[in-house]
Formats: C-alpha cells, sequence, structure tokens
C-alpha cells in the first residue's frame, strides 16, 4: 500500500508529541502500523514502543498487520489495551502498586457486590438508587477522576442526605472489595494512575522504558487515561490517532472534545490531518457525511472517497423483527449464489438484543456466523457454576466466587455456604481448607477433592477446567434442562484455556475482554458473516454491511435522556456503523406502521409530550435506494403524493 502525502508525513513525523485527527476510513490504523515499521527502520528497539489500542481484537490486528512487514519483530513490540497495560506492571510489581495477589471482577460481580453493600447501608428502600446506577455513578467518577460527592452534586439531582448515604455505600463496597481481594475493571487504570503520579521513582522507572507511545482511538480516552498518558510521557513522545465524529465511549467518561484539547495541554504538540477516505465509495460517505451534517455541534467534516462512485446504500423498511431478519438472511444467501464469500458480509446491531431474530435467521439457513459483542461465554450460568471452582483454588479470599461453588452442592444452601465461607477465611493455607472442606461435607467428598485437585493444578489451566468438569459436570445436568447444548461449552473453555500458561491469567483474560460463545467456537473457522455490536465494530470493515435495527427508538436509543450530548454520542454510533461499509450498505428497521412514522417515546418524553427524534427523518431521497416514499415531503416540506415519481427530495418527513 502507498501512502498518500498526509499519511507518509504522519508516519515520518520527526517532532514531538502529535496527534494525528483523522476522518473515519482514513488509514489511522495504517498510519500507526506504518509508523511502527517506520520507527524500527530508524533502529528504534522494538520493546521500546507502546502500542495501545481500544480492544484486545484491535491490538491483535495490529500485530498481524505489522507481522506481514517485519516478521518476528512484531511480536516484540509490546501492544495491547490500556486494561492490559497496566495490569501487567500491577502484576510485575504489586508491593510498588500495593495490589498483592489480586482478583478481576466482572461487572456481573461488582453489581452484586454493590447490592451486598446496598442492602447494607439501606436496607430494602426501592427508591433509592439501584446497585447498577450506584455502580456507574462510581465508575464515572473514577474514570473522569472526580471525587464522588463533587460528582454526585454536579451530575445528579440527589440532595445532600441521598450523596451521603450513596457515599456510605460506596464505603461499604470498597471494604468488601479489599476483604476479597477484588478489583474491579476500574481499579486496573485507577491504581496504575494514582500510583504513577504520587509515586516519583515508579514514574521515572516505568518512563525510562519507552521511546514512543502510540495511542489508537484517542477520542475515546477518558482523563484516567489521559492522566496515565500524561505520567507516561516525556521523554518518550506521544503519537496519538483520533476521530472526534467516531467517540462513542462517553459512559466511560470519555468526551470527544479532548482531542481537540490536545494542543493546548501539549505546548508545543502538533496535529496532523488525514482527509482521504480509502474504504468507502462515495455514496456510503454521502450518507455518513449527511448524517454529521445534521449535528449542532459542527464537525466540520466532509469525508472524501478516494475510490470514487459506487452504488447507492438501500433504506429498507421492515414489518417487523422477522420480515427484516428475513430481509438481511435472503440477501446475503442471494449474494452467496452470486459467488461471494460470507466473510465479505457483517451485520451491524445496537444491541446483542436487537439481533436475536437476525441470528435466528442465520441458524435456521445454516449460513456460518460469528456474533462479536454477543453474550459472552463466560456470563453464561453452567460456566460461571465451573468457573466458580477455579476461582475459588486461585483466590481463597473470592467470597461470590465461594457461596456459587458451595450452593451447588447437594443439600448446601445459602446460609450453610456463608458459615463454611467464614471457616474457610480463618484457614492459614490452602491444605488448611481442604481439610477443613473435607470435614465439613463429609457427605460431599467430591467437594474438597475438587478444590484441593484445582489448587494443584493452578499453572495447567485446561487440566484444572478438566478436573472441574469432571467432578461438577453430574451436579449441572441435574441442574441445567437444556444441559446437551450447555455441556459443549466446556470443550471451548478448554481450547481457549490451552493458551493460557495459569489459572489466574486465563480468568483474567476473559474477564477483561469477554469473548462470546459464537466467537469461541468459530475461531479457526475464517469464511464466517460477521454479526457484531456498533460498540465492538470500531476499526473493521467489510465490503458489504447491514445496519439492522435503524428505527425511532433505537438510533437515538430510548435510553438516553434527552440531553443533547447524549443523542449526539447516538448520531456518533450510527455514524461509525455506517463508515464500515466499503462497497455495499443495506439499511433495515421497522420506520413505520400502517403507512404511517411510528414516533417513540420514553417516559421522559411522554411526561414533556415531545417524541424522541429519529435521525434519518429527513435524508434526502438522492442519497439512498428505498422501498418507501409514500407520504415523504420533498426537500422543501411540502407534503408528497403518490404520484410524485421523480421527486428526489427527504424521502419522509415527520413533521406531521
Ligand atoms: N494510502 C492508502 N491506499 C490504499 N488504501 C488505503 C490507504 N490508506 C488506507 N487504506 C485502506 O483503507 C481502509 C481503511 O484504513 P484504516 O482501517 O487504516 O482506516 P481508519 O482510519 O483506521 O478507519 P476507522 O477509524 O474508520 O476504523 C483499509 O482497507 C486500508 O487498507
Amino acid at each position: 500500500m502507498q501512502f498518500n502525502a498526509q499519511q507518509q508525513r504522519a508516519v515520518e513525523f520527526d517532532g514531538g508529541h502529535v496527534l494525528v485527527l483523522a476522518g473515519a476510513g482514513t488509514g489511522k490504523t495504517s498510519t500507526i502500523v506504518g509508523r511502527v515499521v517506520h520507527l524500527l527502520e530508524q533502529g528504534v528497539d522494538p520493546r521500546r514502543i507502546l502500542l495501545l489500542t481500544f480492544t484486545r481484537r484491535a491490538a491483535r490486528e495490529m500485530r498481524h498487520r505489522l507481522g506481514q512487514q517485519v516478521g518476528p519483530t512484531a511480536k516484540k513490540v509490546p501492544a495491547g489495551t490500556f486494561h492490559n497495560f497496566c495490569l501487567q506492571y500491577l502484576r510485575r510489581w504489586p508491593d510498588l502498586f500495593d495490589c498483592q495477589g489480586l482478583s478481576i471482577i466482572d461487572r456481573d460481580d461488582q453489581l452484586q457486590l454493590m447490592k451486598l453493600a446496598r442492602g447494607t447501608v439501606i436496607g430494602k428502600d426501592a427508591r433509592f438508587p439501584k446497585a447498577a446506577e450506584l455502580a456507574n455513578y462510581y465508575s464515572y467518577a473514577r474514570n473522569t477522576n472526580r471525587r464522588l460527592q463533587e460528582y454526585l452534586k454536579r451530575f445528579t439531582d440527589h440532595s445532600e442526605e441521598i450523596i451521603q448515604l450513596i457515599e456510605n455505600v460506596i464505603d461499604d463496597y470498597s471494604k468488601r472489595k479489599r476483604d476479597c481481594r477484588y478489583f474491579d475493571y476500574d481499579d486496573i487504570l485507577y491504581i496504575f494512575a494514582r500510583q504513577m503520579h504520587r509515586r516519583k521513582s515508579l514514574r521515572e522507572k516505568i518512563q525510562k522504558r519507552y521511546d514512543h507511545l502510540l495511542v489508537d482511538e484517542m477520542q475515546d480516552t477518558n482523563p484516567l487515561q489521559w492522566m496515565i498518558l500524561d505520567a507516561m510521557r516525556d521523554p518518550a513522545k506521544l503519537f496519538c490517532v483520533g476521530d472526534d465524529a467516531q467517540s462513542i465511549y462517553a459512559f466511560r467518561g470519555a468526551d470527544f472534545r479532548n482531542v481537540h484539547g490536545f494542543a493546548d495541554r501539549l505546548p508545543g504538540a502538533s496535529t496532523l490531518k488525514l482527509e482521504e477516505n480509502y474504504r468507502s465509495t462515495q455514496e456510503i460517505l454521502d450518507v455518513a457525511n449527511w448524517l454529521l451534517d445534521q449535528s449542532p455541534l459542527g464537525y466540520e467534516k466532509k469525508l472524501h472517497a478516494a475510490r470514487g462512485n459506487g452504488e447507492k446504500p438501500i433504506w429498507l423498511q421492515v414489518d417487523d423483527e422477522q420480515d427484516e431478519a428475513t430481509t438481511v438472511v435472503e440477501d446475503l444467501l442471494e449474494r452467496r449464489d452470486g459467488g461471494a464469500n460470507w466473510r465479505d458480509h457483517m451485520i451491524l446491531t445496537r444491541t446483542a438484543w436487537a439481533a436475536r431474530t437476525v441470528e435466528a435467521g442465520l441458524i435456521q439457513e445454516d449460513i456460518p456466523y460469528r456474533f462479536v459483542g454477543g453474550t459472552a461465554l463466560m456470563q453464561s450460568a453452567h460456566i460461571k457454576d465451573l468457573i466458580s471452582l477455579l476461582r475459588v483454588a486461585d483466590n481463597r479470599s473470592d467470597q461470590l466466587a465461594w457461596i456459587r461453588f458451595l450452593t451447588l452442592w447437594p443439600r448446601v444452601g445459602e446460609k450453610t455456604a456463608a458459615s463454611a465461607i467464614l471457616e474457610v477465611f480463618k484457614q492459614p493455607n490452602t491444605d488448611a481448607i481442604s481439610e477443613r472442606l473435607q470435614n465439613r461435607f463429609g457427605a460431599n467428598p467430591r467437594l474438597g477433592e475438587a478444590y484441593q485437585q484445582c489448587v494443584g493444578l493452578l499453572d495447567a489451566p485446561a487440566k484444572a477446567i478438566e478436573v472441574a468438569i469432571e467432578k461438577l459436570e453430574p451436579l449441572l445436568e441435574k441442574k441445567f434442562d437444556d444441559w446437551d447444548r450447555r455441556s459443549k461449552d466446556f470443550k471451548l473453555l478448554k481450547k481457549l484455556a490451552r493458551d493460557h500458561a495459569t489459572v489466574g491469567e486465563f480468568l483474567e483474560t476473559y474477564t477483561l475482554d469477554p469473548i462470546s460463545e459464537s466467537e469461541a467456537s468459530q475461531e479457526e473457522q475464517d469464511d464466517l458473516v460477521t454479526l457484531i455490536t456498533v460498540h465492538s465494530a470500531k476499526g473493521t470493515e467489510a465490503p458489504v454491511c447491514y445496519l439492522i435495527g435503524v428505527q425511532p427508538g433505537n438510533y437515538p436509543h430510548s435510553r438516553n435522556n434527552g440531553d443533547e450530548d447524549q443523542i449526539e454520542e447516538e448520531r456518533r454510533v450510527l455514524y461509525v456503523a455506517m463508515t464500515r461499509a466499503k462497497d455495499s450498505m443495506m439499511i433495515t428497521g421497522k420506520v413505520r406502521s400502517h403507512g404511517a412514522y411510528t414516533p417513540y417515546y420514553n417516559q421522559k418524553s411522554l411526561d414533556s409530550g415531545t417524541e424522541i427524534p429519529f435521525f434519518l427523518t429527513d435524508i434526502p431521497n438522492a442519497l439512498v435506494e428505498s422501498d418507501c416514499q409514500y407520504g415523504a415531503t420533498n426537500e422543501f416540506g411540502d407534503e408528497l403524493t403518490e404520484d410524485d415519481d421523480d421527486w428526489s427530495g427527504p424521502i419522509m418527513s415527520f413533521r406531521d
């Protein structure tokens, strides 16, 4: 691939810190990879280049592309997510970070722990914020590097009294975390950032290891991640790439305006631009450009297709989810009959839930697919049951896993489990715990054996899983009706575990970056349709893209509270989806029922009497091929009739 002049300038940039601000498909990923190749050619030690990406998949993809250009040296370039990177240091120097023997917990466990804390401090008051809301407050405050109290005062309507109670619940939650040696997702970044800023010697020790920090998806970094970059720069140089129009992680504290403040934060820093889109045809970009143009935020972005013209995107209005699934599946089959590979097709969905009918359609027609961002393998009940044994073997303070593991056994209820756990916690080591379990649960001798054997296999995760299956399968078979289907997942688990050196590392990898059941089972298959949530689709592309569920209530999502920032974030989600397509884009959604637009309301909009807008309401007819023009208006807002054949204004207007 020949870089264009703008890309070449970025690749060879020889100044200080730099931000490469670029639109979708303009070659940001290619440029980062090119930059690494350039640095290696200049003689930079590969271990002194750090590549920070947003997902593990993105890191793998960059390594792969790098490998194609520089061979095995690619493996020497450290590449990973912020979380992986920080965790590596927390593991390497636990004393310096004050975090010995930690276990990472996922969102489910976090909520369970929060529920316990809420129950203890508040009791059963239904009006008090629920566990999920409390967890969100806590997470948002930390990711934006604010004190909880300050965050609650500024961004919520809660009274002083409620704020105090929320703080008490969070204190209790934090204490429970410490007692169980748990780290939640945010702790990893938080502890790393805090220690880097507090301990000069530690900061210098880590700073010294890198000359170049390359950061992908800069628009989605939050203040906590910025603190980390800030602590690591100088002498290391920052090379950050980002697109303000693709910022879709505000719920984790990212602020797309951050990329605009880059030069102010780092005096002397440069900003470079990439403006030529190499991914899509102009017709696809025209729709994406139009969408962004409707925003009051003024992104000033007009993507221009280096590839020139192609087909117009298709926008089909469907009757319901079943009709949508049939439409997509039929189109897929037709393309396949025409000689296309399955792998050239990507179906983009707003949420995993919204894709269930299309997924059923794929299964029914035997179309091979992988679901990226679908239900995580590790979140299925039977897998959680099995894993609970590995978790207690790995961390004997893991209270949530102990409850799950113990209550799997006959005649062990939550009360018995809770009192057994108290005894377990008093034991000085794992041998003593095994003995205690044998004595206490003599009627279930396999319980103690299972624990003891898994403790002995912490360095052999696949074997530990075999033991767990052997000991727990008879119990799980009775517990689940659909056992035949579920038991297949255990094979997948063993396969995944083979690539890890320890049980801890295995658990941690899939807690941090969950893998869906269909992804895990199809890892070696190459020719597959990709079904993917838009949030997981960042950085990906496919010749043919289907955007499903593009309808009122999904874009923007009905969960948004009418706040302009949230609505604009939702617009960017749709923009990301649209800019994945290379050659063809089909947009489907249930926009009308019985020939009329279906207005959409949530409770808040009902209260205020305003319906939730829909982004494609006024899309000009000239931009898309559509099956429906009836009842639309032209660009001057006049009502159209069925006779308006050659009209090319907006397809629909919902203003009436
Ligand atoms: N100079 C070039 N010549 C030809 N093709 C290019 C060039 N630069 C990038 N491409 C191709 O354009 C496509 C988009 O590139 P890339 O994935 O790097 O863009 P991106 O800016 O990271 O996209 P996004 O942010 O939308 O995910 C890829 O298929 C890539 O190979």
